[in-house]
């Protein structure tokens, strides 16, 4: 019983110092050794540079690949290195440190080599003979991808206008960098949509060989539809950021005609989004410049030539009034709606602006959201902004919003009917828009801080700039 009593201790003690110092890792090592010692490997050294002394680009990717690898960062011992960006430190291999990578269940053995003599540096891959068929071509292929991902991310979006078409201009984009802080986390939309719409952007980027293969130009099309405010621009933005792709923002009124609009595919490049904003308005007037068969050759993409991967993004506020053939398969893939503000998506615009979970007046909103109630985002938004000081008086301007909201549409209902049995002209009729007629107009500006009433004048002249003194008070 006591020597029972004592092997327990005995072992426990021996769990204890195993786990709580390094022995473990010593035992491992050492079980390592023992078993690579009983293989037979074969060697591939990839020098940086060439016979010619020119870079050897396998090299440089491999060290890219390789110091991305989560293993390093484990290592006993490597470099630590500023990076491109301002508070970036990268991990870098040391000379003739080892990395141990795993490929389909291989282990791969790199080592980082520095002749004494020459100082002429070079990688040297070691693998298990019997690995080597299995594995070294997709091995090889998997690491060119990962450089090709890591250099995407840290590639500088930018954002290409059209400009006048003008003869001496070279080219017709003009691009400036893509700064929009947009992201996905922080559009408010339905989170399952939120996760559709990701999961399908990226598995766009993986579909090459699956476009080819069905001899289909490797894009994908996305119309975001919606009223003002509700978030599609900057739901682009997020994407853009999302994906690290240029945006290039096709402005249709500068197009000349079809050829012109040709011309402005064709000198896009690869990894972009091709926005076209507003298209509804474009479609509605009658002008034919450019045509309506050219901004569906453009839409289809037929025009794009090699190394394509474009994502094309259309935004429109109203999808009642487009010609059905603008949007048939094909032609637009994925249909997005953005809907005016309810209750979920104002919990979340409450959080994120005013950084309130729960407040003693939500019930008050919810249940004027249950009566139709309904402003955009944007609208909503920027009153939380302009009282982002008193999370109350945000809560309580947000409340008397919806309010007049509630009784504008109600007053637009009714003059409706009235006009229907000929009596009055309705807000649209009169040019009023049909939630701000121009009596809330007032009210409205007014609980965004935007009108600044003077004493000296009459209602008719509003200053509509905010005034420096709500600017100030806000500003905390
Ligand atoms: N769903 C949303 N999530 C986060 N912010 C939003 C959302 N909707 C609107 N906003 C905010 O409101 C402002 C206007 O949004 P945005 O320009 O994206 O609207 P839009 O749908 O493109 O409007 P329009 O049809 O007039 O172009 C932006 O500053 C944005 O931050
Ligand atoms: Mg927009």
């Amino acid at each position: 019983m006591f020597w029972y009593l004592i092997a327990i201790i005995a072992s426990g003690l021996f769990l204890k110092i195993l786990l709580k110092t390094s022995l473990l890792q010593i035992v491992k090592k050492w079980w390592r050794f023992l078993e690579d010692g009983c293989y037979v490997y074969q060697f591939y050294r990839v020098p940086q540079f060439n016979h010619n002394m020119q870079e050897n680009q396998l090299y440089r990717k491999i060290c890219t690949y390789l110091n991305s690898l989560p293993c390093v960062e484990d290592s006993d011992f490597t470099n630590l290195i500023s990076g491109d960006k301002s508070n970036e430190i990268s991990l870098v291999l040391d000379s003739n440190q080892i990395v141990v990578d795993k490929f389909l269940s291989a282990r791969v053995f790199w080592i980082n080599e520095k002749d004494e003599f020459t100082g002429l540096k070079s990688l040297v891959m070691k693998i298990r003979k019997k690995d080597k068929r299995r594995i070294l071509q997709p091995y090889l292929q998997y690491i060119h991808s990962v450089f090709d991902e890591i250099e995407q991310r840290k590639k500088e979006v930018r954002l290409f206008v059209n400009v006048d078409n003008e003869p001496q201009r070279n080219g017709r984009w003009r691009s400036v960098p893509f700064t929009h802080p947009a992201t996905f986390d922080t559009v408010v939309m339905d989170t399952d949509l939120k996760n559709k719409v990701k999961s399908d952007l990226e598995s766009f980027q993986k579909s090459k060989q699956y476009y080819h293969r069905l001899g289909k130009v490797w894009k994908r099309s996305y119309l975001l539809y919606g009223p003002s405010g509700t978030g599609k621009s900057t739901f682009i933005a997020g994407i853009a950021n999302l994906l690290n792709y240029d945006v290039y923002d096709v402005d249709l009124s500068k197009v000349t005609d079809d050829s012109d609009l040709k011309m402005l595919l064709l000198q896009t490049t690869t990894k972009s989004l091709i926005v076209i904003e507003d298209l509804d308005s474009y479609l509605g007037t009658k002008s034919t410049s450019p045509s309506l068969s050219g901004i569906l050759n453009f839409m289809d993409g037929i025009f794009s030539c090699c190394g394509e991967e474009r994502i094309m993004i259309y935004t429109i506020n109203n999808k009642d009034q487009i010609d059905p053939t603008v949007l048939r398969p094909g032609r637009i893939d994925v249909h997005i709606h953005f809907p005016l503000c309810n209750f979920n998506s104002f919990k979340i615009l409450a959080n994120s602006h005013l950084g309130l979970k729960d407040h003693k007046l939500f019930p008050q909103v919810e249940e004027i959201f249950q009566t139709g109630a309904a402003l955009s985002p944007a609208e909503i938004g920027e009153i939380m902004i302009s009282n982002r000081s008193s999370p109350t008086r945000a809560l309580k301007t947000v409340i008397s919003a919806l309010q007049i909201n509630t009784e504008s549409r109600a007053a637009t209902r009714h003059a409706r009917r009235l006009s229907e049995s000929g009596s009055v002209r309705t807000a649209e009729e009169t040019g009023d828009s049909g939630i701000f007629c121009k009596e809330n107009l007032r009210e409205f500006k007014k609980l965004y801080g935007l009108l600044r009433v003077r004493s000296c004048r009459k209602d008719s002249s509003y200053d509509f700039e905010a005034s420096d003194k709500d600017n100030s008070r806000h500003d905390n």
